[in-house]
């Protein structure tokens, strides 16, 4: 025993170095090997693919790096990158397979998103995108597919046919401003009903307030008294946010369970409401009216139709609902900008109905929500470069290329944050900034080109009026007193929203309900 333990011990201290040496041999060869990969995959990420191809911003993790910060740190990733990089007005990231092209420049941004959609356009994506996040069937998407970027006389597809509709719905005009009405007899109707929780429970959140209004003021106006959304607001917020998980589309049922679930349950009663006809009753807005129409003609089904009418309440509520908080938030928490608005609502003692003093006086309130936006608003304009081989085009004198299926992005994030166009105190909230007179090629709130928000005109005016309402009719005290910082590690879909919860107390400043103002105010004030 004592002989074959000594010989086992002998035989393998024998080997012990021959192992170490090979181990280490290995280990030295397996590094190298994996630092020349490392070499060759950082030196090829930095390889542009033609000579006028955007500069290249590589990263540490070649190919995959920047797709992981995208993914991990949402919109703010970019948005830095862009701050970072402010000699790059333009420029590339190299990801697996194919690039995006950020572009951090106005002035380039402009003729950029001018160029013709055989160029440039978003509309490629649109089939993939609403068919996850809408949850469309093979059919629909097919329609939707057909003719999406016609051309002058030729054929126009459901895409082109719809913007079209909603375009000129919601341009500055009659119907707008019927739609508006309507918009401002709920807000009326919902501030007169509201009634502030007692002192023992007075806070409330800030957010919340401010969805529930723009939601159910917005759901009335376009839907009607008995529209889908009543009684299941809830689903549409969860809808709301998971729709990153929705877009991502891997197994959703899973993965984003409550955007599912959210969606499904508002599709399903946006379906009943078309199926009872509800859509052809006299208080629903005829824009809504058309588009159910539009939708029938380019052969849609009802379900489908209940898909599309979602997304529509979406873009109508969401964003203004989010930009009025700050609003709100801004100027109650500022005593100064309380007086000077309240003030500016007060400016002529003849005609104080909210319409009139909205009329007459709204440039502090105007330069309140433009600064809320500006602040507020990473969002992204994207394209997709539409020529397979790629493309070439001069901007400004100079040549760019870009590769064929690769995405384009104006960050709107880096250009409403940029010192160069909004000066040192760019991440300050100032809105007297817009009094002063700014330049509004750096204000991308609404996006631009081929998908400027059709509803920016209806939106401005929503949140002025939902701002002047509560400014005249409340006193609110922010707890606290703080500004929170914005959540901008999310995919930058909307308005930006707080990182922590904003509560409030709410009180009633002026007990006379809206529609009265104009009688009482002529005798009382
Ligand atoms: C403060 C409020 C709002 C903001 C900040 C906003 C912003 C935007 C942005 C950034 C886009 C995409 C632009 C792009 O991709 O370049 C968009 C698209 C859209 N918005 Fe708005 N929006 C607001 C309110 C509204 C309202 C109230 C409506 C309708 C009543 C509306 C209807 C739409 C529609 C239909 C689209 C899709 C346009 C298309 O792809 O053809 N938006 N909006």
């Amino acid at each position: 025993m004592a002989w074959n333990h000594t010989s086992t011990v002998t035989a393998s201290s024998l080997q012990v170095p021959f192992l170490g040496n090979l181990v280490e041999s290995l280990s030295v060869t397996a590094l190298v090997i994996l630092f020349t990969t490392y070499a060759i995959l950082y030196f090829a990420q930095t390889i542009p693919l033609s000579k006028n191809e955007p500069p290249i911003i590589p990263s540490r993790i070649p190919f995959l790096g920047h797709v992981l910060g995208m993914l991990f740190q949402g919109g703010r990733y970019v948005k830095n990158l862009g701050l970072q990089n402010p000699h790059h007005p333009i420029f590339t990231l190299p990801i697996p397979l194919s690039r995006i092209y950020i572009i951090t420049s106005p002035t380039l941004a402009l003729p950029l998103q001018r160029l013709p959609p055989s160029t440039l356009s978003f509309t490629p994506l649109i089939p993939n995108i609403t068919k996850r996040v809408l949850g469309l069937n093979p059919h629909t998407v097919d329609v939707i597919s057909q003719a999406m970027d016609p051309l002058p006389g030729q054929h126009i597809g459901f895409l082109a046919d719809m913007a079209d509709l909603v375009k000129s719905t919601l341009a500055p005009g009659e119907e707008m401003n019927a739609l508006l009405s309507r918009m401002e007899h709920e807000l009326k109707s919902l501030l007169n009903a509201y009634v502030p929780p007692p002192p023992s429970q007075r806070e409330i959140d800030l957010l919340a307030w401010t969805r529930n209004l723009v939601a159910l003021a917005t759901a009335r106006s376009l839907y009607g008294a008995s529209n889908p959304l009543e009684g299941i607001e809830g689903s549409f917020w969860e809808f709301d946010h998971g729709l990153g998980g929705l877009l991502v589309g891997i197994c959703p049922q899973v993965t984003a369970r409550k955007a599912y679930r959210g969606r499904e349950k508002l599709v399903q009663s946006f379906a009943a409401w078309l199926r009872n006809g509800k859509h052809k009753e006299a208080d629903v807005a005829p824009i809504i009216a058309n588009r159910v129409a539009m939708a029938a003609k380019h052969g849609w089904e009802l379900q489908e139709v209940a898909r599309s009418e979602v997304s529509f309440l979406f873009a109508g509520i969401v964003n203004t609902a989010t930009t009025s908080f700050w609003g709100v938030l801004q100027t109650f928490n500022d005593p100064k900008l309380l007086g000077g608005l309240r003030a500016e609502l007060a400016v002529d003692p003849n005609s104080k109905t909210i319409e009139a003093r909205l009329r007459d006086a709204k440039l502090l309130l105007e330069a309140v929500v433009n600064e809320c936006l500006r602040l507020g608003s990473d969002t992204y304009s994207t394209r997709v470069v539409v020529p397979k081989e790629g493309v070439e085009v001069e901007v400004k004198g100079k040549e760019y290329w870009f590769q064929g299926g690769a995405m384009v992005q104006i960050s709107g994030g880096t250009i409403h944050a940029s010192k160069e166009n909004w000066g040192e105190d760019a991440r300050e909230f100032k809105p007297e900034r817009f009094l002063k007179g700014v330049s509004f090629k750096n204000f991308r709130a609404f996006g631009g080109g081929q998908t400027l928000c059709p509803g920016r005109n209806f939106a401005l005016a929503v949140v002025r009026l939902l701002i002047a309402m509560v400014v005249t009719k409340f006193d609110i005290e922010v707890v606290g007193g703080k500004i929170p910082e914005k959540e901008d590690g999310v995919l930058p879909v909307h308005i930006l929203e707080p990182k922590e919860r904003v509560m409030v107390k709410v009180s009633v400043r002026d007990e006379r309900e809206f529609g009265d103002f104009g009688a009482t105010d002529k005798t009382s004030r």
